[in-house]
Formats: C-alpha cells, structure tokens, sequence
C-alpha cells in the first residue's frame, strides 16, 4: 500500500537527511502511529507519501504507483485517492460544514446529487448531521476537526494521513477523534497517522513506527508512545546517549 525503499530526503540548504536511508512497508487496512522527536522526519515521510516532495534518492511506490513515474498531470488523480487531516483543521472560514465538504466533491466534477448523499452521509459518520449549516467559527476545535476528517474520507479514499489530528484538542475531545479514526480505519481506510501525544498511542497498542534523524529506530506491530527518556538538555538541543534530537528542556 505504502512502500518506502531506501528513501533519503535532503532538503536544499539543509546538509543533515531529514529521511535517511528509509525503508519501510505499510499494508492495506493497517492503523499506523508515526512517532518520534520533533524534527525526527515524521511530516516529511506524510509529504512524500502525497508527493508534496520528492526523494533525493530511493523509490517509493504508493497504491502500486511509483511515484517517481507519475507525470505532474497525474498527481491531482493520485491524491483523489488519499485524505489528509492536519492538526489546524485548515476549514475554508466562509463556507458552512457542508460546503466545506462538499468542496473537494464540487472541484472533481461530481453531481449534485452525488454530492448532497455522500456529504449527508459522511457527516453522520463524523456524528455532525445536524450542524451541515454552521460555519467553521461556530463550531469547537473538536467539530472543527470532525469536519476535516469529514472532508478527507469523503472521496472513501483508500489511505488516510493524519499529522498530529489532536495536536490542538483536550484529552476528551481527542479521545472522540481517535474512536472516529479507528471506525474509519475498520470500514478498510488504511490510516498513518504522526502524533507526539502519548496517551493516545499508549492506549490504542497499534503499529507504531518510531523515526530519529530521519531513520528507523522502532517498529512494533503493537506498542506503545515509548519514546526513551532522555536528560535535560539544556542548551545544545542536540546530542545525548542515545543519538535522539531533543528539545532544550522538553523530558520525553
Ligand atoms: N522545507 C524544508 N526545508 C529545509 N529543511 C526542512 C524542510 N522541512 C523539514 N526540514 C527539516 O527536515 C527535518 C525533519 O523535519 P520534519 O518536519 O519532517 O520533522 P517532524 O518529525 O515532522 O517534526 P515535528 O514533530 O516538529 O512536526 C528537520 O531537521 C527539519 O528542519
């Protein structure tokens, strides 16, 4: 479904990989955690698996396609294939909930009544029936959030990408995203999702892939956040024991 083969990712005025020599398989219909340090490459690996950026080396394949092989013309199809969530719900401010979901549909050319069923329809999956016609302001973060998942699992697209989904939410509300997640994911969505929030990951025991500079350093069918502590680091933000970026300050 997703196929990393020794992917290295360079960005241009930045010497260290931000992926390095990355391989890796995500299967269809897996619930994945994408974790590790800020700075670790998590968002990166989601940018090249919707071809945001290209691999300064290595091949990718997702849904059986070699990115690489795939003409600009084509990438708008590709992506009809992937939704994606972010963790600043990034709604479109004057339009209403259903607009709002409906966007994606009207832009791909689908028919009114097309439209009207399956946002209907996806809207009382997000448990947000009756508030089609509130706008995004009048709406809490965790609605707001409902609404994006809303959006990207319209399409029913085989693979949903979640960059830390409840980055911005309290732990209740957040708890109701994931429950939402995990009934997408069992309708057959596969779904990757990058997060820093431990409980979360803790509690779900799924597949959990942890990143460090860029490469593999844990992938376990069933884990937990786990992330090692590590010491204070106070000012170099950098080296310690174990190899893992750290923030100034922050004890994982
Ligand atoms: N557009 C860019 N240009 C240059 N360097 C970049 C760019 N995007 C990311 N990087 C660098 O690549 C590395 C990986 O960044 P990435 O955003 O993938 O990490 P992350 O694990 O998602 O971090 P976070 O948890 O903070 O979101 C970092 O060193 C970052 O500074």
């Amino acid at each position: 479904m997703i196929k990393f083969d020794q992917v290295t990712k360079v960005y241009s005025g930045n010497p260290s990989p931000a992926l390095d020599d990355l391989s890796l398989e995500i299967l269809k219909g897996e619930f994945v955690f994408l974790v590790g340090a800020s700075g670790s490459g998590k968002s990166s690996f989601l940018r090249l698996v919707l071809k945001e950026e290209k691999p300064s080396r290595g091949q990718i394949h997702v849904l059986g396609q070699r990115l690489g092989a795939l003409s600009s013309r084509k990438v708008p199809y590709f992506r009809r294939n992937l939704g994606v969530v972010f963790q600043d719900f990034r709604l479109l401010p004057n339009k209403n909930v259903f607009d709002n979901v409906a966007f994606s549909l009207q832009v791909i050319g689908k028919s009114k009544g097309f439209i009207s069923e399956a946002v209907t329809d996806v809207l009382k999956l997000v448990g947000l029936a009756g508030k089609a016609t509130r706008m995004p302001h009048e709406l809490s973060g965790g609605e707001q959030q409902r609404v994006a998942i809303a959006r990207a699992v319209v399409n029913k697209p085989a693979i949903l990408l979640a960059d830390e989904p409840t980055g911005n939410l309290d732990p209740t509300t957040s708890a109701g995203i994931m429950a939402l997640l995990e009934r997408i994911n069992q309708g057959g969505t596969t779904v990757l999702m990058a997060t820093h929030d431990a409980s979360i990951v803790n509690q779900m025991q799924r597949r959990v892939i942890e990143l460090s500079n860029g490469t593999v350093l844990r992938d376990e069918q069933s884990g937990g956040y786990q992330t090692q502590a590590l010491p204070i680091q106070r000012g170099s933000g950098v080296s310690n024991t174990t190899g893992i970026q750290t923030i100034p300050g922050l004890i994982r």
